[in-house]
Parts: C-alpha cells; structure tokens; sequence
C-alpha cells in the first residue's frame, strides 16, 4: 500500500490508500526536529487503534517545510523499506509541467492540488487552499498549474493581529452571526471572517476576469468548510483534494517506468 504524506507550514496528513480508496487518514503537527523514529511510533500506534493491517511498501511526500524532508526519507527507508517519492525534487515527474517565470519554485502542494483538481474536475480551475497561507491556484485547461494567489491564511491573520496589538488576545475563527460585533472577541472575528469571505470572492472573480474563460473553484484545506455555509464562494468542497492528488502523481510516476 502507498503511504502519502502532505506536510503542511502548520499540519502534516498521512494517508493510506490501498490502491482503489483512502483507508485511513491521520493529522499531526509539523515540527522539523520530529525523527523519523517518532513518527513510525505515532503511525504504527494508530495503525493498530484502528486494526490497519496495512504493509506499506510505498511512499510519496509534499512538504512545504524543507527541512522535514529529511526525517521522512529516513521514515521511508527505515521502516518501509523503500526510496520515497518527493514532489518537486528532479527525479519526480509530474502529469503537467508548470507554466511560470523562470527560476520559480512553485510550492509542491500547489503542484499536488493541481494534480488531484485537474484529475477529478478537469481543467480551467481555482484551487482554493485555507492552509497556513490561503493558496489560489490557477490550472489550464490542458491540466498545467500557470500561478495563482498567495494570501495569508484565516489563522496566520488572526494570529498576526494578536502578536501585533498589545489588546487584542488569541481568538479562534467562527462564522460570527453578526457584522457588527459588540465586544474585542466578537469584532476580530467579524473582521477575519466577513473580510475572508470578501478576499475569496474578490480574488476569484478577478482571476476569471483575466482568464477570460468559465471557472470552476474547488475548496480544500483546514478551514474551507467554515467558508462552504452558503456564501457561494466554491463549486466543489474536497477534504481529500491533496491527498488525491498524491494519489494521481505517484500513478503517474509507475505508468511512466520511473518507480
Ligand atoms: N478542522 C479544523 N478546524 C479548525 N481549524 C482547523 C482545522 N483543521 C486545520 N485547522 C487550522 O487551519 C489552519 C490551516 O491548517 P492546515 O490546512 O492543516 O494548514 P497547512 O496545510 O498549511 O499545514 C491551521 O491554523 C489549523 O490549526
Ligand atoms: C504558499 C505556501 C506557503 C502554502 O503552504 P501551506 O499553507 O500549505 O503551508 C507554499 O505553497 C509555499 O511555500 N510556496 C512556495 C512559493 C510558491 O508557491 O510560489
Ligand atoms: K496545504
């Protein structure tokens, strides 16, 4: 079985997929310092919570933290046996190269997203990623990624205004009832919330206006479902979208003969 893991700037998912489904998805933090070690106990003990008796004789990796990759090549070799595939390094194909400036590195998960997107949805795409930071991606009508949006993500946001304003304390994000808030809490929610919900729809409708051609916008990530409570800001709600995406690569890379 194939082993996915989406490391994220705050989370890391791993996913199991059997060859025809998803059996099991789990969610720790991202911390670089963690060994490959640690992980294999953290796996291995919900392995056995959920009576997976999964041999997992493959792995693909997203990281968009550099320096976890490491740990998880060692978590690869160490315990499974096998040279994981790493989006973005040389030696992993993709299904579509990017179209952007040269010298560009497009954060892998974007290049995942694009994948999974344009695998279940076909072509002319927003990705919309509610991660760490909040990512727009572009994909053409051929599947290809050709940019996007890099905006900051509904909790880096929030997180910011704590850190920067002696007053205003740490508060989670919700869907507030009311614009108007009548305390400090109420207000800063009001004011990530409602002015996510314009960021979306203003970014979205100008990425069409310069498209030039019908769009369809899929939703993935942490928070995306707080943002699909009927504001119309998305076709599609896709929790699996990365993982999916994972899938599609690493399939990719055993029909071409490189694995
Ligand atoms: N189910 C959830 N409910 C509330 N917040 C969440 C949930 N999942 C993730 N988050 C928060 O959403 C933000 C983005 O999370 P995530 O999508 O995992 O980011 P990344 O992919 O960048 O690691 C983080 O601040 C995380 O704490
Ligand atoms: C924009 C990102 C930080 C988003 O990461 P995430 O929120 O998933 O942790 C990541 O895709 C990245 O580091 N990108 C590199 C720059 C680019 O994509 O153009
Ligand atoms: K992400």
């Amino acid at each position: 079985m194939l082993l996915c893991i989406d490391t994220g700037n705050t989370n890391t998912v791993f996913s199991i997929w059997n060859g025809s489904e998803i059996v099991a998805t789990w969610r720790t933090s991202t911390e670089h310092q963690r060994t490959a070690d640690q992980y294999y106990v953290w796996l291995s003990t919900l392995m056995n919570v959920r009576r997976i008796e999964a041999e997992i004789t493959e792995v693909i990796v997203s990281s968009t933290v550099p320096r976890v990759v490491f740990n998880l090549r060692v978590l690869a070799n160490r315990y499974f046996d096998c040279r994981p595939l790493v989006v973005g390094k040389p030696e992993c194909l993709l299904p579509h190269v990017p179209r952007v400036d040269v010298g560009t590195t497009v954060g892998p998960d974007r290049l995942v997203n694009s994948a999974g997107a344009f695998d279940r949805y076909g072509g002319d795409l927003i990705v919309v990623d509610f991660g760490t930071a909040t990512t727009f991606d572009v994909v053409a009508g051929d599947g290809a990624y050709v940019g996007g949006v890099i905006s900051p993500g509904v909790n880096t946001s929030l997180e910011g205004l704590h850190h920067a304003a002696a007053a205003l304390p740490h508060v989670d994000v919700t869907m507030p009832e009311k614009v108007i808030g009548t305390n400090t809490v109420a207000c800063m929610q009001s004011g990530v919330f409602w002015g996510y919900v314009g960021l979306v729809r203003e970014t979205c409708n100008r990425i069409k206006a310069e498209y030039g051609r019908p769009m369809r916008v899929i939703a993935t990530g942490g928070l995306a479902p707080l943002f699909n409570q009927g504001h119309k800001l998305f076709d599609a709600f896709d929790e699996f979208l990365t993982i999916h995406g994972l899938v599609v690569i690493h399939q990719y890379n055993k029909e071409q003969g490189n694995l």
